[in-house]
């Protein structure tokens, strides 16, 4: 289990990008983190990775610190960039991701390559990958591990439609054993694929719960709506109606 406890981090400009923020993420489960530009998803992924290091709270998965070497074992992580080594084939980059984890011979990755469709392309140079195919190398990768908990930021992103079904069954596949953490600002699929979702608003935890609670609770019809109520001051939402409306008008 993922426990981080009164997570704060304030940068050295003063801005407190998270606050206080505390949930626990258990095997089996997928945690939606949502918020607006700025929110603080960032902040508080890099620091669940220990690669910013946290002003105050506590970040252990079962007992292990961030910093440790079996947090990074069991922790894995798909950015949103897609920072890849281009002068690599996809195969020698997977190969080098394996060697660091001292993964001689992983027996999902062949039905990765096989399920992304992926085999054509394995020795070809990332940097002739196109957006969707580079997004596919990063998923076989992370996946190919043994990690328990995987962090995933935007990974629909650029995917075919073919490729994103794959995905979404890949992960909840992945949760009879793991778990997830999926921060994405598409929240239809948030709330399709999510067990409980934190929504952060200027570092602050503004909404938290199962999607079905999350709608009772501010008696919406979807996690859109939930969204606009928790972020946006009335006075935006009346805004953003007026300009909508008068669009095409010239008045
Ligand atoms: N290295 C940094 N130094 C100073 N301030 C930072 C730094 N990184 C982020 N911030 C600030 O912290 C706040 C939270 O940023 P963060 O990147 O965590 O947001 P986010 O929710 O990931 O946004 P986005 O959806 O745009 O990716 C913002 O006000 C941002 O300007």
């Amino acid at each position: 289990m993922l426990c981080v406890n009164n997570l704060t981090k304030t940068y050295n400009n003063k801005i407190v990008a998270i606050k206080n923020l505390s949930f626990s993420l258990s095997k089996n489960k997928i945690l939606g983190l949502v918020g607006p530009n700025g929110s603080g998803k960032t902040t508080t992924i890099n620091s669940i990775l220990g690669t910013i290091k946290c002003s105050s709270g506590s970040i252990l998965y079962e007992d292990y610190k961030n910093d440790s070497l079996e947090f990074k074992k069991k922790v894995g992580y798909i950015p949103d960039d897609l920072i890849l080594p281009e002068s690599l084939t996809g195969r020698e980059y997977i190969k080098f991701v394996l060697s660091i984890y001292s993964i001689k011979k992983s027996d999902k990755l062949e039905k990765l390559i096989r399920l992304y469709n992926m085999q054509d392309f394995l020795d070809i140079l990332i940097k002739e990958y196109s957006h969707g195919m580079k997004k596919k190398i990063q998923i076989i990768t992370a996946f190919s591990l043994d990690s328990e908990l995987i962090i995933v930021d935007e990974p629909f992103r650029g995917l075919d439609v073919e490729s994103m079904i794959i995905t979404k069954q890949l992960f909840r596949g992945f949760t009879e054993s793991g778990s997830i953490l999926l921060c994405s600002h598409d929240l239809h699929l948030i709330e399709e694929l999510s067990d409980e979702v934190i929504m952060l608003y200027k570092g602050d935890t503004v909404a938290k719960g199962s999607s079905d609670f999350l709608k009772d609770k501010f008696k919406c019809d979807d996690l859109e709506q939930v969204f606009m109520n928790v972020s946006m001051g009335e006075e935006r939402k009346n805004e953003i109606g007026e300009i909508i409306s008068n669009f095409n008008n010239n008045a």
